[in-house]
């Protein structure tokens, strides 16, 4: 029998649509939630993906505005956008797509971004307070994986997950916010002997690692929910993940697919972040 599959646009779709309406009654008060994305250079893949922020803005009635900087724009220049950013009014979110240029300090510049505005969850300020379980923006992926999880009704208590990957963006945090729901977490990666012996333990198994179709039928445990964050091109061009699909489906009970998974999420945590920044800053106008 197939896996159940998570189906990310449709739970998406969901989410967005109650965001819709948080924005509608946002702007009947007089304030339109606004979103600005600064993208420095020319990667195809991060401005396909910009174009996507900026049309889902749209479609619910946000305000988007993008900011495009040239390749050779210095870290100095980059820095001082964004001081522009943190101090205008009308924008309540501002994320700065990545990759950035190699001469540019990825750390630095996330670091600049006003926390109020952080809707990406990246800043150290925002990863701190996550740490903590303080309320904060969390990061975009992680925290669609946790709705995926929710509305698919998977319980996470006392469930073993095991993470591949352990990026800032997505397996660091991951593992967190799961160990905040009461799992038990084994983080795992490219330099971890013998993975098949840890993954095949997974109740959970989260694959961030960036390597097309790594995982195959000898990583998963029967009825193991794999949730797949990869993002890759296969030999003939076409988008996959990490999770080699036809092997796992079948022996996983839910399985995400890609694309239609996690990946449309991301954008969709987005939007709840900003309309929550915007809302932040009507409730501290009101406090005045
Ligand atoms: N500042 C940030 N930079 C990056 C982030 C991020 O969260 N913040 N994440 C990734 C890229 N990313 C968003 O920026 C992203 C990747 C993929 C998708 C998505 O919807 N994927 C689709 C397939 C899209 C396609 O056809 O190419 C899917 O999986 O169905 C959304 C967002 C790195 N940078």
């Amino acid at each position: 029998m197939s896996s159940a599959i998570i189906n990310g646009k449709e739970i998406g779709q969901e989410i967005r649509n109650s965001v819709a309406e948080r924005v509608a009654r946002l702007k009947e008060q007089g304030l339109t939630p606004g979103l600005a994305v600064v993208l420095v250079g020319d990667n195809q893949a991060s401005a396909t993906y910009v174009r996507n922020k900026q049309k889902s803005c749209e479609a619910i009635g946000m305000y988007s505005e993008l900011i495009k900087l040239a390749e050779e724009t210095t870290q100095e220049e980059l820095l001082a956008q964004i001081e522009l950013l943190n101090n205008r009014e009308d924008i309540h979110g501002i994320l700065v797509q990545l990759p950035l240029p190699k001469h540019i300090d990825e750390d630095t510049v996330i670091a600049t971004i006003d926390v109020e505005k952080d809707v990406d969850g990246f800043s150290p300020v925002s990863v701190g307070k996550m740490m903590l379980g303080q309320e904060t923006f969390l990061p975009c992926t992680p925290f669609g994986v946790m709705k995926l999880l929710e509305y698919s009704g998977i319980d996470i208590s006392g469930k073993h997950a095991v993470i591949v990957g352990r990026s800032h963006i997505v397996g660091k945090p991951m593992g967190q916010l799961l160990l905040q729901k009461d799992a038990t977490v084994t983080y795992t990666h490219s330099r971890t002997p013998d993975l098949p012996s840890f993954t095949k333990q997974a109740d959970l198994l989260i694959v961030a690692i960036g390597r097309a179709k790594f995982i195959t039928k000898e990583h998963v445990k029967e009825g193991a929910v794999v949730i797949d964050v990869g993002m890759n091109r296969d030999e003939n061009n076409k988008l996959c993940g990490d999770v080699n699909y036809s092997e796992v489906d079948g022996i996983a009970s839910h399985i995400t697919p890609v694309p239609g998974g996690v990946g449309p999420m991301t954008i969709t945590m987005l939007l709840f972040n900003t309309v929550q920044a915007a809302e932040n800053k009507l409730a501290s106008k009101v406090k005045q």
